[in-house]
């Protein structure tokens, strides 16, 4: 069976992309399957630096092509934060719950027409031998006043999604899987990445 690696732990971005490679008969892996891996750090400036440093560590540690996802939340009445500190917005260790309280509390008293947002991933591709390639998504929304709905994961349920009508986090997996950041990322790797696995199953 056609295999991807992504090198993440967080398991809502796992789930998400479980799902959407699923769909298509490729199996992941992440990093909760390689426990021994170490937590790759994040001392990039943008998304995409980030998302490579992730990427490459991995690939060069299982010499496989590996996919790193750095991705967050970017708030326009923030100055575009807490952008790539969205895993750690509210301090060490991360913690999706007092992240999102943080965001809801800066924009206390911030109007509805003021509250736009956009959610961005970045993923880059590594492969041995190979230069890697960078794609970015995004998914534009607003910021509601309290939280809605339980499904997806970080600050999924103050996301509201002016297209469905709903937040993030009351879409079924499926709904958000065809609309995300990113799914929008992962459709501009999929014609490399289709090519590759097609090599890596005749080899
Ligand atoms: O680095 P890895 O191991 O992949 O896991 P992480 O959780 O640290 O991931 P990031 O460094 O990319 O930080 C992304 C943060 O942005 C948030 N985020 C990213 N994608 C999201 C999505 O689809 N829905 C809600 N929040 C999201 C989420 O809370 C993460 O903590
Ligand atoms: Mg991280």
């Amino acid at each position: 069976m056609k295999e991807v690696i992504i090198a993440t732990k967080n398991p809502g971005k796992a789930r998400e992309f479980e799902h959407i490679f699923a769909s298509r008969g490729i199996m992941v892996r992440t990093l909760l399957d390689f426990p021994e891996i170490p937590e790759v750090e994040e001392t990039g400036t943008t998304f995409e630096e980030n998302a490579i440093l992730k990427a490459e560590a991995v690939s060069r540690a299982l010499n496989k092509m590996v996919i790193g996802d750095d991705s967050g939340l970017m708030v326009d009445a923030l100055e575009g934060r807490p952008g790539i500190f969205s895993a750690r917005y509210a301090g060490e260790p991360k913690n999706d719950e007092n992240n999102t309280d943080k965001v809801l509390q800066e924009l206390q008293g911030v109007p509805e027409e003021k509250r736009t947002a956009r959610f961005y991933c970045a993923l880059a591709m590594a492969i041995p031998g190979q230069e890697t390639r960078t794609v970015s998504g995004t998914c534009e929304g607003r910021i509601l006043e309290e939280r809605r709905g339980t499904n997806g994961f970080g600050y999924d349920p103050v996301f509201y999604v002016p297209e469905k009508g709903s937040a993030m986090a009351e879409l079924p997996s499926e709904e958000k899987n065809k609309i995300s950041h990113r799914a929008a990322a992962l459709k501009k790797l999929e014609s490399v990445l289709d090519a590759i696995l097609e090599r890596a199953e005749e080899s």
